[in-house]
């Protein structure tokens, strides 16, 4: 089968070359020039487990190419668009203007019969105007809404091996055919028995946003117990242990620490709750603001416990700050918790080393005014304190005892209760944690 991706970034980029491995023949297109000539040559411009062998297969087998050229994603059966709705600038709401943008410009290359596929998260509403859309300027055109479900740091794997596929389709006689393209598409998956729910386009948009409202929503709660073990002396990671050994509850997304980010949780919480007032029922999702409160909070409490230790001043002490990416396994700094952090400790007087195995070139970009390292032990040279904000294999595995030759004094903050507190306790450290009693 012919597709065309269009936005090739840290979701359709690896879409792209996930469906050449599936067997089609696509073309990746994308409006940044750089992003382009890189994917071009087989590098992936930005850090993925897994992505850049996949990126070289697929270009090697010849069924994947790139383009900044809408015009060589003509002729294809299936036109995804993967670009960003990013948070509008002072506002909640999504910014739409590049899903519009990139709609539009298919309309110059779109023929009857063929089927624009909508994979980036919307507000709800948005792919039956856009349906409209299409088919009013190139009449027998179709849409289709399937959200993706991708994680960074396993995004080829969840690609390639979804746990589910949602298809938001046409009410009209175009139906059938849309779910058959699409089934074309993901044949291999679909002969897995894969779960597919399949839907109108208003139920698709909403289950891409209740799901990361429900995952936010997971994490803030045990967030929430965590502000109340630290007022009690409870302990969190105990506690998520063992609600989570009920099956109902379940152990994932209750780890406790510094809160979500990237580019996706806090966005689309946010622009779910800007929906839903457009609508008139923002009462119904005025929960997810509290869900954002607890969350940002934590940024703050962690900023609070660095001055703790510090014997209650941040002024002129030496800070490392392990971990710039929002999560591991990934380069992304979008509304990252651990630069948050860093930035925040930067402005109260500290001096401020930040080291990442795959953010610091992000980082320098977006926060030049940060001092940055290449490895832990240069970061910590001298530290006042250590503070793990993003649980990087590398970070977990450090041996305490060796680290703390490096430190001017052995105080750890574990920001995302990711160390082992006796280890560090045994080698001589403070270890201090959200939610859990210092060590
Ligand atoms: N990053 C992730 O893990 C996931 C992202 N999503 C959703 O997918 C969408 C994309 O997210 P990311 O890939 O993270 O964003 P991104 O910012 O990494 O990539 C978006 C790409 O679209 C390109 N673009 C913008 N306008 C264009 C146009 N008119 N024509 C062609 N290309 C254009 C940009 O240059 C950029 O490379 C968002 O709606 C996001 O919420 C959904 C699931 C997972
Ligand atoms: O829409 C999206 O873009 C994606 O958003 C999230 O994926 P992602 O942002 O890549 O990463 P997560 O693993 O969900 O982590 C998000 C944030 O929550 C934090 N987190 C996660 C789990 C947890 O228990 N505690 C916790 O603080 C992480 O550190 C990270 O900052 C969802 O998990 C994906 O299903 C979804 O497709």
């Amino acid at each position: 089968m012919r597709i065309s991706v269009i936005g090739c970034g840290y979701l359709g980029a690896v879409h792209a070359a996930s469906m050449a491995e599936l067997g089609h023949e696509v073309v990746g297109v994308d409006v940044d020039q750089r992003k382009i000539a890189a994917l071009c040559k087989g590098r992936a411009p930005f850090y993925e487990p897994d992505f850049g062998e996949l990126l070289q297969h697929s270009l090697a087998s010849g069924r994947l190419s790139f383009s900044t050229d809408v015009h060589d994603a003509a002729g294809a059966q299936v036109y995804f668009v993967c670009v960003g709705t990013p948070q509008k600038r002072g506002e909640y709401a999504a910014d739409m203007r590049y899903v519009e943008a990139a709609v539009e410009s298919l309309l110059g290359v779109l023929a009857s019969g063929e089927l624009v596929v909508g994979k980036s998260t919307v507000p709800v509403g948005t792919a039956g105007r856009l349906a409209e859309l299409v088919g009013k300027k190139v009449p027998g055109a179709m849409l289709a809404w399937n959200p993706e479900f991708l994680r960074e740091g396993f995004a080829v794997q969840d690609t390639l091996h979804p746990d589910r596929l949602v298809y938001g389709l046409p009410a009209d006689q175009d139906r059938e055919v849309a779910e058959r393209m699409l089934d074309e598409v993901y044949a291999d998956i679909v002969a897995r028995r894969t779960p597919k729910v399949v839907t109108d386009y208003a139920t698709a948009e909403m289950v891409k946003t209740a799901a990361n409202s429900f995952l936010a929503t997971k994490i803030s709660f045990i967030n929430a117990m965590a502000e109340l073990c630290e007022a009690t002396g409870a302990d969190v990671k105990q506690l998520a242990d063992a609600i989570g050994y009920d099956d109902r509850i379940g152990r994932k997304f209750l780890n406790a620490g510094l809160g979500f980010g990237g580019g996706c949780l806090p966005k689309d919480i946010r622009a779910f709750m800007a929906r839903a007032g457009e609508l008139g029922a923002d009462q119904a999702l005025t929960f997810l603001r509290e869900v954002d409160n607890i969350n940002m909070r934590r940024r703050i409490r962690m900023v609070e416990l660095a001055r703790e230790v510090c014997d209650g001043s941040l002024l002129g002490k030496h800070i490392a700050v392990l971990g710039a990416a929002f999560k591991p396994d990934s380069d992304d700094i979008r509304d990252s918790p651990a630069l948050n952090v860093a930035a925040q400790l930067q402005l109260q007087g500290a001096v401020v080393t930040v080291t990442d195995p795959a953010a610091i070139e992000n980082s320098r970009r977006q926060w030049p005014q940060l001092d940055y390292a290449e490895t832990p032990e240069e970061a910590a040279e001298r530290a006042d304190a250590v503070l793990v904000l993003t649980e990087w294999r590398q970070y977990r595995e450090l041996d305490p005892v060796a680290f703390g030759a490096v430190v001017r004094q052995k105080r750890v903050l574990d920001g995302r209760n990711a160390l082992d507190r006796e280890a560090w306790t045994a080698a001589g450290w403070t270890y201090r944690a959200l939610g859990r009693r210092a060590g």
